[in-house]
């Protein structure tokens, strides 16, 4: 990839020249002694959104929690391989990972709002980190930002779970934005919503998508098909000892990886013939 020389503007969605956000090289997760993922050396474009689809177990959420030291919170987890990110690895031993999560935020799967304020969820992150600015000006930009604004501008003091699912995970991302971090990792953000919340959120996804580099595990082919840049699929593998893990198989343009993709095993999980 090259590096890109001018500012893209808003409605130039996919410019030809790309910078690499982040890079995986050679990277393994072991849960104990089992292997999970093995070796996946992947790029991400900056200000794209990268989705990671595979059947279920081939290790895409494990590779996600890889790009902001998540599995670092897991005992039993060990992560070998680096993620480059500024040109440093981020699991180099003086690298702080509080540090790494603020820069590099992740969006759950069930919309886990503090029980707190609508206002209080967005405004804990920064007052945390000795945001300096005006808490309430970053409160409305970054709902405006997650298109909550609307729905909550009259009642910022109620409790974040008194909203609605889709409300709530619109709520996470908005908390996310206001920590203002440089990648958004998002884990299946609409597994636990209706349709019309998917919706919603995919449309917030695109717009974040032009300003964020974005990564989303998704089952959903659709939606990645919907909604991403570029597509890395993986698989599951089983090695010469009967053991299963989880490796990438292709990584491309979504319409390259849903069009034409390169290998047959793409070709057959995205028409739905396996996985
Ligand atoms: N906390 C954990 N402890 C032990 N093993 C784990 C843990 N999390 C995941 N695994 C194992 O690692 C492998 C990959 O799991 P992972 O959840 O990353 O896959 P996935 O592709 O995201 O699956 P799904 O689509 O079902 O969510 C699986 O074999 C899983 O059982």
């Amino acid at each position: 990839m090259h590096s890109r020389s001018s500012h893209t503007s808003d409605s130039q969605k996919k410019p030809d020249r790309l910078v690499v956000e982040m890079e995986t090289k050679e990277v393994s997760v072991y849960y104990g002694s089992h292997l999970a993922v093995r070796h996946v050396s992947l790029k991400i474009p900056k200000n794209q959104i990268t989705a990671f689809i595979g059947p279920s177990g081939c290790g895409k959420s494990t590779l996600l929690r890889c790009f902001n030291r998540m599995n670092d919170l897991i005992p039993s987890a060990r992560v070998e391989g680096s993620v480059i990110f500024h040109q440093q690895n981020i699991y180099d031993p003086e690298v702080d990972p509080s540090e790494v999560r603020r820069r590099i935020g992740l969006v759950f799967q069930k919309p886990n709002p503090f029980p707190k304020s609508i206002y209080d969820n967005i405004a804990f992150g920064p007052r945390i980190n000795g945001y300096q600015g005006d808490l309430d000006e970053l409160v409305e930009r970054t709902l405006r930002q997650a298109a909550l604004w609307d729905e909550v501008k009259d009642k910022l003091k109620m409790s974040g779970l008194s909203l609605s699912g889709g409300q709530q995970q619109r709520l996470c991302i908005a908390r996310t934005l206001a920590i203002q971090p440089e990648v958004i990792l998002m884990d299946e953000p609409c597994a636990s919503l209706d349709p019309i919340s998917t919706l919603r959120i995919e449309e917030l996804l695109k717009e974040l998508g032009r300003r964020y580099t974005i990564i989303i595990v998704t089952h959903n082919m659709q939606q990645a098909a919907r909604v991403s840049d570029f597509t890395a699929f993986y698989n599951t593998e089983i090695d010469d000892n009967g053991v299963r893990y989880g490796r990438l198989v292709e990584f491309n343009r979504t319409e390259k990886i849903f069009n034409s993709p390169a290998h047959r095993e793409t070709e057959e999980y995205v028409s739905g013939r396996f996985g």
